[in-house]
């Protein structure tokens, strides 16, 4: 095993020289395969979670998260919550390392190097930091050339589920937290956040480069012009979005970049990612946190138990970084960010697993801006210049938001621009602004930015300088969904680069709960278990994730039409819409965001109180990002996944996980009228179309599509829960690409 770890270190970077650290001591139940594991994360191997009381004590306090007695942990706990022996969660580690010595054929590049000559150039060997990584000692090899982080600050407590008492006054913390607005990390945050998201203050405009001189004390300046302030923070579409509305100012600005078409490319693109998504095996690994080990840190309850100790001036960033950071109001680095920065600023590859929302974006940001502050400056008069750090993020949401960070970064460097190139827009558009204002630092997605290589003038030399190449949510990215694509990237740009992998696990914060009901059930359930979330918490954030675009769609409509104040995202809205939503839902409190998976990685909405999921998520890793969009930043939140009774098998994939079963609350009579009344104003089309992405989803999945009869009875029970009691017809032709073709209960047209 670790022989195939040196060589995936060495494909990652084959230019650097070789260097081995020493292994740490690892807990017993870790073997040599956690080194692989560490460079591919989704390779890990379970081995067993560790009770930890301080976990524990942190976790519940004393006063009672709800009265409700509904919603009470039911069976199935004491059985989950034991100790378990190793597992492993992965099952195709072979053909992950296929993948990866794929990646050494020179076919990829269509030339250079032969393994002899990057034989021996890079070999890395994983450190495993089983400790805390508060402290500031750290055993690290300074001539490494490859790094391994891995937050090591969550160890999942073995549950016995015996303590109701606990987990309530847990949530009471979570909501004082939430609610105290004199200090704490809750108040730093969201002054931290409100700051930054001033208006204008974040504005990425589209075109990002900000080569124009700017006036570095007002210093927002970030076209070249500069005119109209409007189009400096985000602009006013022209078009109207497909719901109607008006599409307002925007602070990620990529909206003026939309063309008439933009729907319609949105759609294919995102639904591709999607469908990418869906067709993953599910038989991917959990991540990480189950290999953790080390001491807790006491300060862990605290909402800043993602900060270390350390600052950012503490180490070699260059002072106009230093400035634009202080602006934004980072004073302390978060954990992450002080484990990987110094590696990182020594040209090393990293890869770097930490708990969502801790602040891994700013960990490969800051280092990457300054891999341009100590390159030599591009000639104003170069029209094409070398971009030196790519990053590429799996979805739109999470490469805009990426790049408005950097953006807000650079604050202090007008001579080094960020542009964004992402599906929903034209790509001639795209092409037009990048000459426009040539960057150094380009954020994409996988298949716009293979577009790019193909279609745009230039770009392909231009890829050639990339000095550091980013991997964000790296996991997804080297899935099957987007390996090619990703080849492919990684062939167009040097061998010798710095690479750098971020991904994330779940934060030990949040609280995570499912529950089992048939489908004919589940609005008035949804529909209850909110209520009782709103009632508890005035300030309530919360994120519905649907199976897909369609469903999302019915169910925010669904929602809606209960008076709810709703909002929703999904491929099917124009990238303009979904910014905007995006946008106001980050700022907002007392709102429900229903959305589909294209809100599930990445994307930072502070103080999310309850993530709740509705049905089948696609595999368990999708579970475990959707479910981290709660309990950021050392905050706390809560997690309910809801079940049909045949999705159950799905828990075995998050068996590792500390999720605990709740009882069905009790739906009244009324409520159960007013969601029946509710459905009934739901548009015809959108069940329909419902209707068939349910059916679409759920054929797709190994386990429920294949015995399409039941499969059929299920969609016809989706479509009861509906109030349909005759389902919506489907095409034949959709039918016959389904494979569903004369199997009894469909109606076709
Ligand atoms: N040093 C810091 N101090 C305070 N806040 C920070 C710091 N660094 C980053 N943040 C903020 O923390 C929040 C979470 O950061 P970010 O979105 O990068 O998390 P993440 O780890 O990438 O999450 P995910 O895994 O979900 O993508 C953001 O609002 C970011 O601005």
């Amino acid at each position: 095993m670790p022989v195939k770890l040196f060589l995936q270190l060495r494909l990652l970077n084959p230019a650097l020289p070789v260097t081995c650290l020493p292994p740490m001591k690892l807990g017993p139940s870790i073997s040599s395969s956690a080194n692989l594991s560490r460079i591919f994360p989704f390779k890990l191997k379970y081995r067993c979670f560790l009770p930890n009381d301080q976990f524990g004590i942190r976790r519940f306090s004393s006063r009672p998260f709800r009265s409700r007695t509904e919603f009470s942990r039911g069976g199935g706990g004491g059985e989950r919550g034991e100790v378990r022996t190793a597992k492993s969660l992965i099952e195709d580690e072979a053909e992950l390392s296929d993948w990866v010595s794929e990646l050494k054929s020179d076919s990829l590049r269509g030339g250079g190097e032969s393994d002899g000559e990057r034989g021996g150039r890079a070999r890395a060997r994983v450190r495993d930091r089983g400790r805390d990584l508060n402290s500031t000692k750290r055993r690290r090899r300074e001539s490494s050339d490859s790094e391994v982080f891995e937050d090591s600050s969550r160890r999942a407590p073995a549950r016995s589920f015996s303590r109701n008492s606990r987990i309530s006054s847990r949530f009471d913390a979570g909501n004082d937290d939430r609610r105290g607005g004199g200090g704490g990390g809750g108040d730093f945050s969201s002054r931290r956040k409100s700051s930054r998201f001033q208006e204008g203050k974040l504005g990425m405009s589209s075109s990002i480069g900000r080569r124009g001189g700017r006036d570095m004390e007002s210093g927002y300046d970030r076209n070249r012009g500069g005119t109209d302030s409007r189009r400096r923070f985000g602009f006013v579409d022209k078009k109207d979005d497909d719901d109607g509305e008006d599409r307002k100012e925007n602070k990620f600005g990529i909206v003026d970049l939309l063309s008439e078409e933009e729907s319609d490319i949105d759609e294919e693109e995102d639904e591709n990612v999607l469908q990418k998504e869906n067709a993953k095996s599910s038989s991917f690994g959990l991540d990480k946190q189950v290999n953790e080990k080390g001491p807790a840190k006491s300060s862990v309850g605290k909402s800043e138990s993602y900060l270390s100790d350390a600052r950012f001036d503490q180490f070699l960033v260059s002072p106009l970084s230093l400035k634009g950071i202080k602006d934004v109001g980072y004073e302390k680095m978060t954990v992450v960010q002080e484990a990987t920065l110094p590696v990182i600023l020594k040209g090393k590859d990293v890869l770097a697993k930490a708990k969502t929302g801790t602040g891994k974006t700013v960990a490969f940001l800051l280092p990457s801006i300054e891999v341009v502050v100590n390159s030599p400056p591009t000639g104003r008069d170069q029209k094409r210049p070398p971009i030196l750090v790519l990053v590429i993020c799996p979805t739109r949401e999470l490469a805009c938001q990426a790049a408005a960070e950097a953006n807000t970064l650079l604050k202090y460097h007008p001579s080094i621009g960020v542009q964004v190139v992402i599906g929903g827009t034209r790509l001639a558009l795209e092409q037009k602004r990048m000459q426009a204002n040539p960057c150094q630092i380009l954020v994409a997605t996988p298949g716009r930015l293979k577009d790019h290589m193909e279609n745009t003038a230039g770009f392909a030399t231009r890829l050639m300088g990339v000095k550091a190449l980013v991997l964000d949510e790296a996991d997804q990215l080297l899935d099957m969904g987007f390996r090619k694509d990703i080849e492919r990237i990684i062939a167009a740009v040097p061998k010798e680069r710095q690479t750098l992998l971020f991904s994330a696990t779940v934060p030990e914060e949040v609280r995570q709960m499912y529950l089992v009901a048939p489908l004919e059930k589940q609005f008035s359930l949804l529909y209850t278990l909110l209520k009782e979330h709103i009632a508890d918490d005035v300030e309530y954030k919360v994120i519905v994730f649907c199976t897909t675009a369609m469903v999302t769609r019915m169910v925010a409509e669904l929602l809606g039409e209960s008076n709810m104040n709703v909002r929703e995202i999904h491929s099917r809205k124009s990238q303009s819409y979904r910014t905007k939503v995006s946008d106001e839902f980050r700022k907002s409190k007392g709102l429900i965001l229903v959305t589909s998976d294209v809100s599930a990685r990445g994307v930072d909405y502070p103080d999310v109180t309850l993530v709740m999921q509705v049905g089948l998520p696609a595999d368990n890793k999708q579970y475990i990002h959707r479910l981290g969009r709660t309990g950021r930043k050392g905050k706390e939140g809560e997690g309910i996944l809801l079940l049909a009774p045949w999705e159950e098998f799905f828990l075995s994939s998050i068996k590792a996980l500390p999720i605990t079963k709740a009882s069905e609350p009790s739906v009244d009579p009324d409520t159960k009228r007013k969601v029946e009344r509710a459905l009934s104003k739901v548009e015809m089309k959108t069940k329909e179309a419902a209707y068939q992405a349910w059916l679409g989803y759920y054929n797709s999945n190994k386990t429920v599509g294949r015995d399409k009869y039941k499969l059929v009875e299920l969609a016809n029970e989706f479509s009861r829960s509906m109030g349909l009691d005759n389902p919506p017809a489907i095409s034949k032709l959709i039918l016959g690409k389904m494979g569903l073709r004369n199997i009894p209960g469909l109606r076709s047209r």
